[in-house]
């Protein structure tokens, strides 16, 4: 006989009626994920029924109960930075479990049955897209529908930007042609004999195209290239002046941005003309200024009911923008603006949910399609383009040659070595390097030196511009905020070295010379979570914090009205995406239990360094970083390949 109850019954037999209950089975168990597990379960109109029961909309206790374990399961996935979660991480495993050192266990945890079972369930649940209930299924991965919608729109926008690019291209061929052959002239050796000029195929790939990314590597001349770029596009566009924007996720890397332009568009001098240098922007800005905060607001002004009017943007820095922001921008985008990305795959991946960058430029590049080869070969004169067996891939050019480090010096080569994962070789680069790489993990040995050498003269500068300068000589890197090796306690440890060698004032809370960053946003003071400013004595005497602006000018605030912020003379890796420092000090914990390492902080961390870096870490720790790789789950790649629009 079929058991059919109301579906108030849900919840009593949902397998666990409190989060203290689901904690004492569940090892670790997040409350947000146990409650909205719980929510989208009882907010759901499923009946209860007996195993026999074919009755729509019902459903059984076991499966009441695995649904309700896939929800935990998916929202863990979601807050560890994954937009899914693919059903072959859960799949006949345990979530939960937990036992220690002497086996005793604690916590039970719950055995997820075969993926076929997890299937089924799911199907019965009508959890395809287009009947979008609690939780989607897609491509054998869960998502929660928020994060769903997010990648829909962004495959949806990238295979909308492939269609007919290439044979209806932006600009006629043999101007293309022309314009690559005035801004790529060889008068020195170096690029005669390679086969292939990849900042001129990145110039070339991203001219006939509405969308393109150009990744690399620090120092492999992205800013150089998209320089190039913007000349050649203002040169295509003489009749029509364009708008040209440029961003970059964070305040200090839009700063960077600006500077490395200006830079490149003084070198362009007398090689590129005047008037045409001279319509290229000078002035790069965050993307929440370019998208217009909203007080209080996840959504900006500029959206797809108020788009922006720019022609063409460039978007820096890439890897640290979340789906969640890289949706809102191209929502805001008009459907004729070009878009060109820049940024290093290789970095950590954004802190909230996505990895829209190695998603969308995995790497190694997997080659072009025929069309896109025909015209890159045309354009460029080059050959040997590796062929694709579609487009899914065409907008990607990546740059390897890094001009900023010597492929014989350390930092390049200790970069090398982490992003491939060769433990045993940048280990031994460490110990066995001349110039002492390796700092003892006893920070008394040296910690005090070097806040004498680098962070004592802060206070003595004799101007903010001089003490910003000293600043940015020299910072501490930790990979985590809390422990012995943490942020908290290195900064804390630093103020008290600065107090006993005689600034009185290191142990209050403000005082000339202290080194801040901001670590909440505060849209109306026009301050962003990881804005790095000094607080300096102004002409009245008075303590004033002050932020240096992209724009090269000075905001000040009042201490009192500053938002949430500490102390930054070390700072964790994470932060420092989108800075660079001319020394280095790398500190990681030495807790083998240590979530956090992985090859991907270890080199954004080393690749901070413009000059010198030194590591204190033990030998273990840093087998441990190298060998573990960040894995975001999306389904960007998959859904790239297998869209129908990009098939040639
Ligand atoms: N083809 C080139 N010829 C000469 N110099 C170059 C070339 N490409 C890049 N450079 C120089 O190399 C340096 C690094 O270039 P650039 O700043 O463009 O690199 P990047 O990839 O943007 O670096 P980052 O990722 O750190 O921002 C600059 O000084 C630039 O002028």
């Amino acid at each position: 006989m079929s058991l059919i109850v109301n579906s108030i019954d849900i919840k009593e037999l949902s397998p666990y009626p409190s989060f203290n209950l689901a904690q004492q089975q569940l090892h670790d168990l997040a409350p947000i994920d146990y409650f909205l597990a719980k929510e989208l379960v009882l907010s759901t109109n499923f009946t209860v029924k007996s195993k026999t029961s074919g009755d729509v909309n019902v459903i059984n206790k076991d499966e009441l109960t695995l649904l309700f374990h896939l929800i935990i399961a998916v929202s863990h996935s979601i807050r560890i930075g994954n937009s899914c979660l693919p059903l072959v991480q859960v799949a006949n495993s345990r979530i939960g479990f937990y036992a220690d050192d002497n086996g005793i266990i604690s916590h039970h945890g719950y055995a997820f049955p075969s993926l076929e079972e997890i299937k089924l369930l799911l199907t019965s649940l009508s959890t395809n897209p287009k009947e979008n209930k609690l939780i989607i299924l897609s491509e054998n991965a869960l998502y929660l529908p928020r994060y769903y919608k997010f990648e829909q729109e962004l495959n949806n926008f990238i295979a909308s930007t492939k269609n007919n690019e290439v044979s209806s291209s932006r600009y006629p061929v043999n101007e293309i042609q022309q314009c690559l052959s005035e801004l790529f002239i060889y008068d020195t050796k170096e690029n005669v004999d390679a086969d292939i000029d990849w900042q001129k195929v990145a110039v070339a790939n991203a001219l006939n195209k509405r969308f393109s990314i150009i990744a690399g590597g620090p120092g492999t001349g992205k800013t150089y290239t998209v320089t190039k770029l913007l000349a050649a596009i203002v040169s295509l566009n003489m009749q029509q002046p364009l708008n040209i924007s440029l961003v970059a996720p964070t305040g200090k890397a839009a700063q960077r941005l600006t500077e490395s332009l200006i830079n490149a568009i003084n070198g362009f001098e007398g090689i590129i003309s005047t008037h045409i240098l001279e319509k290229i922007p000078r002035q790069a800005q965050t993307l929440h200024r370019l998208l217009g905060v909203l007080p209080n607001k996840v959504n900006f002004r500029h959206n797809q009911n108020n788009q922006l009017n720019i022609d063409v943007l460039v978007v820096d820095e890439v890897s640290m923008v979340d789906l969640p922001m890289m949706v809102r921008l191209i929502r805001a985008l008009p459907s004729h603006c070009q878009l060109i990305l820049l940024g290093d795959a290789d970095q950590l991946p954004s802190v909230a949910v996505g990895n829209v960058l190695a998603d969308l430029a995995p790497r190694p590049h997997k080659g072009y399609s025929k069309a896109n080869k025909d015209y890159l070969t045309q354009v460029t004169q080059s050959k040997a383009f590796k062929s694709y067996k579609n487009n899914a891939y065409d907008h990607v050019t990546f740059l390897t040659k890094s001009r900023r480090f010597d492929k014989e010096g350390i930092v390049g080569r200790l970069a090398e070595f982490v992003i491939k994962g060769d433990a045993s070789n940048s280990w031994q680069l460490l110990e066995r390097s001349e110039s002492s790489l390796l700092l003892s993990l006893d920070i008394n040995q040296w910690l005090p030196k070097m806040v004498t050498k680098y962070y004592q003269g802060l206070a003595k500068c004799q101007d903010i511009s001089q003490a910003f300068e000293m600043l940015a000589q020299f910072r501490i890197l930790c990979a985590t905020r809390v422990g012995t090796e943490g942020v908290a306690n290195i900064n804390q440890q630093i103020e008290q070295i600065l107090y006993t060698k005689g600034n009185h004032q290191a142990n209050k809370p403000f005082y000339h010379g202290k080194p801040i960053m901001i670590t909440q946003n505060d849209y109306g003071l026009g301050l962003f979570n990881g804005d790095v400013g000094l607080i300096w004595t102004d002409e009245k005497g008075l303590l004033v914090a002050i932020f240096e602006q992209p724009d090269g000018h000075y905001l000040r605030v009042l201490p009192a009205r500053l938002p949430s912020y500490e102390s930054v003379y070390a700072m964790t890796i994470h932060k420092t995406q989108g800075s660079e420092f001319q020394q280095l000090v790398m500190i990681l914990p030495q807790n083998k239990e240590s979530k956090i390492l992985s090859r991907e902080l270890l080199y954004t961390g080393i690749t901070r360094a413009k000059k010198t870096l030194q590591i204190a870490s033990a030998k273990t720790t840093w087998f441990q970083g190298v060998d573990t790789q960040v894995q975001r789950y999306s389904g960007i790649q998959l859904k790239m390949e297998t869209n129908e629009n990009s098939k040639y």
